[in-house]
């Protein structure tokens, strides 16, 4: 189903000529989340995104769906209940995309171990238990000392005393955004990449009906009507809650950044993604993954308060990690010169979730100053000295404060919230990219109640554990059998087995589709036919307008194929400047814009001022 520029253009005139039921803005996963479940419904869906879909933190993440075994040390069970529970349901409704994967967690003895050997058991136990996980081949069980080193021979051996393994689960982040898109999409949805909601429209009564939006692409500005209006703009939301003018406005926020390095398998070998300790005794624990042909490994966790659009990796966390790495794989001695691609993301942290809380509800402590001074502004109140508004005062004060006992940030809760502001516009934030589906069908059951309430509208809820996403028509019990299918449809037309299976694995029960474009599209000047179809499938039925939306989130090229991105990124600019019909002015500044990208990631300006 066509998804292209061309829909783009006609979805903007749609969103400036039709009222929507609901208009989301944000298309990262909470927002695609949201899309696909109300577009199923029959509610009548807008979706903004002022970037590419996934642009913000989805494409960022560490690429895991998993429950967060860490945060049990936190006591934060409840989000590790919600989100390892959705692992399985992810994987059924994205079969194409997470992938099991159990994970090895070395054990250390040292001060501040986040496990030992027993505690371990218990939490992979607990986490097994939460999630259901029976299958012999996924429950999880644990290792001696002599047993990892055989694993994982770079492993640093002092103090080693073993190690746990445990079900989780590899993902694509942003391949797990744009086949919600594009699912909402074939349900009907109104959706629309590089369209930013600069201002909010509300009635005579204040309330929200609708937003000011701009086309980024053309700067024209234009406005949206819709009955609901959510926000899910992730790490942004409290400057779309701040458009509507609030006059006390508390920000809600606490972003964090998270970096990542990629180098080439063979400097840094695991067989498996590997999760320990860091070491610095600062709460942190450090992944270490496997993908293509290369290891990557993270992540940091600093509070932010830079550029939302273009975090960046800094010295300091290059070297905070390759200090962590080379502490726990000491034969591997990676430098920056090794560092092949890198990313920063992100993390959306509700300011007020407590260590151990979910849902944006407050268990920080706060001080005793503050403290007292509710105990005596009650006393005042209780002997008639002031009003209800100066009690409320303070506790608004203490509340917007409970961010007074900072808490480190890897001890927020990953939990996430679901407002409603004044003027009726709700906020959907926080929480894991894994746990996005739940998110979702909470909202859904909120918003169907307005709907119903406010304009007598009756929507039949969806099991969404029952949706499947774009490509996701595949035995999620089978999984390796049916990309084999899907493959052969493509060797059976010429096609390589290993770029079928790439084809197959990327694009799931769609490759069909891509692979329907052999004898339709030529192999186009400096790209073989695998990747010109690939390229072609994607601007037709994936929004994909640049060169960097198809290297680094629509494949994996500049993140994890490094090796032959070279081969293929003059292939692929010609092929969108003919596709696209760009002058040559603009054909420059897409050029432009993909070397500025894969200098980003390979950190070119770090290791220039390295030299
Ligand atoms: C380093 C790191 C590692 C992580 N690892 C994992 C992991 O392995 N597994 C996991 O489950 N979770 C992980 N997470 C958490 C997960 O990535 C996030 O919870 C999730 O991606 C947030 O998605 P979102 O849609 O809420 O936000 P985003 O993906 O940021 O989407 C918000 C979107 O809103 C858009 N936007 C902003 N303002 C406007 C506007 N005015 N108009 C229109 N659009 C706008 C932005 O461009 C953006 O695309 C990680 C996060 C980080 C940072
Ligand atoms: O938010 P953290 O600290 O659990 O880190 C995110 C991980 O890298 C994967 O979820």
């Amino acid at each position: 189903m066509t998804f292209s520029a061309t829909t783009r253009q006609q979805n903007i005139e749609r969103l400036q000529n039709e009222t929507l039921d609901l208009l989301i803005i944000g298309g990262g996963i909470t927002g695609a989340g949201v899309a696909i479940q109300a577009s199923a419904m029959g509610i009548k869906t807008g979706l903004i995104e002022m970037q590419d879909f996934a642009e913000g933190t989805s494409s960022r993440s560490t690429k895991l769906v998993h429950g967060g075994i860490r945060y049990l040390k936190t006591f934060d069970v409840e989000v590790v209940s919600d989100t390892v529970k959705e692992r399985a349901v992810v994987q059924h409704i994205a079969p194409h995309i997470p992938t099991p994967d159990p994970m090895l967690l070395p054990i250390y003895d040292e001060p501040g171990a986040t496990f030992d050997m027993f505690s371990v058991k218990v939490a992979m136990d607990l986490y097994d238990k939460l999630a259901n996980v029976t299958d012999p081949k996924f429950t999880n069980y644990t290792l001696s000392k002599k047993e990892v080193l055989q694993r994982e021979p770079q492993l640093r051996s002092e103090n080693l005393k073993g190690g746990g393994v445990y079900l989780d689960f590899r993902n694509n982040d942003a391949r797990l955004v744009i086949e919600n898109i594009k699912k909402a999409h074939e349900n009907g949805g109104v959706l629309a990449s590089h369209v930013k909601a600069i201002g909010l429209i509300h009635d005579d009564n204040n309330q929200v009906i609708g937003v000011k939006a701009k086309d980024m692409k053309t700067g024209k500005t234009f406005s949206i009507r819709a009955h609901i209006v959510i926000n899910t703009t992730g790490p942004w939301s409290d400057q779309i809650r701040k458009l509507n003018g609030e006059s006390e406005f508390k920000p809600q926020m606490r972003p964090t950044k998270g970096i990542h390095l990629v180098v080439d398998a063979k400097k840094l070998t695991v067989p498996q993604p590997t999760y320990f300790d860091s070491g610095d005794q600062d709460g942190r624990m450090i992944f270490v993954v496997p993908r293509e042909n290369k290891t990557y490994f993270g992540t940091t966790d600093t509070d932010y308060h830079g550029d939302f659009q273009h975090p960046t990796v800094t010295q300091e966390d290059v070297d905070y990690l390759l200090g962590i790495i080379n502490n726990r794989f000491p034969s591997a001695r990676i430098t920056l010169d090794d560092v092949e691609s890198s990313w920063a993301g992100l993390r959306p942290l509700i300011a007020s979730n407590g260590s151990s809380d979910y849902n944006g509800g407050n268990s920080g402590k706060i001080t005793d100053k503050s403290f007292k001074k509710v105990i005596d502004i009650v006393d005042q109140y209780e002997n008639q000295k002031v009003s209800r508004e100066d009690v409320e005062a303070v506790l608004k004060d203490v509340e917007s404060s409970l961010s007074e006992g900072k808490l480190n940030p890897s001890s927020v809760s990953r939990g996430s919230s679901l407002t409603i502001a004044p003027d009726g516009l709700l906020t959907l934030a926080g929480g894991k990219l894994t746990d996005y589906r739940k998110m979702a069908a909470g909202a859904l059951a909120l918003i169907n109640k307005f709907l119903h309430d406010k304009f007598d509208q009756n929507h039949i809820p969806v099991d969404s554990k029952k949706l499947p996403v774009s490509g996701g028509d595949i035995d999620p019990n089978n999984v390796e059998a049916t990309i084999d299918f899907y493959a052969k449809q493509g060797t059976d037309n010429g096609l390589s087995k290993k770029d079928a299976l790439q084809i197959a694995h990327l694009y799931g029960s769609n490759a069909a589709r891509v692979f329907s474009l052999i004898g339709k599209v030529e192999a186009a000047p400096g790209l073989n036919l695998a990747e010109s179809i690939s390229l072609r499938y994607s601007l037709d039925e994936e929004m994909t307008l640049t060169p960097v939306d198809y290297l680094l989130r629509r494949t994996n090229h500049i993140l994890f194929m490094r090796d032959t991105l070279d081969d293929i990124k003059d292939g692929v600019i010609n092929e969108m400047a003919r596709y696209f019909n760009w002058d040559s002015a603009t054909k420059q500044a897409e050029t432009e814009k993909l070397a500025k990208t894969v200098a980003e990631s390979d950190l070119t300006a770090l290791k220039n001022n390295n030299k």
